[in-house]
């Protein structure tokens, strides 16, 4: 079966895009894991599948695979490339379109300068704790945050969790270049703390309105930007004490400009996004 796909990337985090607004496509673990492949197939970060929505109102429905074949919930710079697909593909003209995931509905706008704002939800505090509630564990409060002991390689690392839809347990380092993201990163999305594993940010704030951050995914590893990952830091951040309302992330890969009100407020998302190439592959 030949097959045909879009390569995208947002900051750097990429992306092998599928059309299925035309003919359903049931995509398979193994199928998603080769597309993922860098050396046996394309090479992407994550796998998108466009698909037209049934449900009256949304325009689009789009679902997210890791490279190694899970389904996940959501992905910030993903969306971004996502309506960028669909206007480049005359799938629509409008310049801000309703999608459904997973388990969220965003509003994304695509602005006159080609990068795109997504309206990404509220982030939610408690789902994550689940599990540490019958620890005995007691959480250190910071402003209006709460940071939980987590031990990592014989270490307590101090994390703020997040779901975005997706969950992220965020800590606050010196400085990112020297961070343990590839020694802990694992350790961290695999603790047992977190039963569906976890997305694990080591951010450095640089100012109130400034963060370097680098995200060690799961599934798919250290990434160059996480939208979703970017998302967790700031509204970490912002409850904490840290951080104002406003900040700009800079992700290995480049920069995402990141806006939340507070609790009961959607998370602003704004960033770039852009094709790579185009092809075709056998399977
Ligand atoms: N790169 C993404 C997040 C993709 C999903 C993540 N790895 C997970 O498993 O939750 C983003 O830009 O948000």
């Amino acid at each position: 079966m030949r097959l045909k796909f879009t390569k995208m990337q947002g900051a750097g985090n990429d992306f092998v895009v599928l059309d299925a607004t035309q003919a359903p496509l049931d995509l398979q673990p193994e199928t998603a894991r080769r597309l993922g492949d860098r050396r046996f197939g394309v090479g992407a970060d994550q796998i998108l599948v466009v698909e037209r929505s049934r449900t009256p109102g949304i325009d689009f429905r789009y679902r997210i695979f890791n490279n190694t074949g899970d389904e996940v919930e959501h992905c910030g710079n993903g969306a971004r490339c996502f309506v960028r697909y669909v206007h480049e593909h005359g799938l629509t003209d409008r310049a801000s379109i309703k999608v459904e995931t997973m388990n969220r509905v965003l509003e994304l706008h695509l602005q006159p300068d080609g990068r795109v704002t997504v309206d990404m939800g509220e982030p939610v505090f408690d789902l994550l704790q689940v599990p540490f509630d019958s620890t005995g564990l007691t959480p250190r409060a910071e402003g209006h945050g709460q940071l939980w002991p987590v031990e990592v390689q014989g270490h307590a690392v101090e994390l703020h969790m997040v779901s975005m839809g997706n969950p992220h347990a965020v800590q606050r380092v010196a400085d990112v270049d020297s961070a343990p993201v590839l020694t802990q990163g694992p350790l961290i999305e695999h603790h047992l703390r977190f039963p569906a594993r976890v997305n694990a940010g080591f951010m450095q704030v640089v100012n109130r309105g400034r963060i370097r951050l680098r995200v060690y995914e799961r599934s798919a590893g250290e990434t160059l930007a996480c939208g979703t990952g970017a998302c967790a830091a700031v509204v970490s951040g912002i409850l904490l004490g840290w951080l104002d309302g406003r900040v700009d992330v800079e992700a290995r890969g480049g920069s995402l400009t990141i806006e939340w009100a507070g609790p009961g407020h959607p998370v602003l998302m704004t960033g770039p996004a852009q094709t790579v190439f185009e092809g075709e592959i056998e399977l």
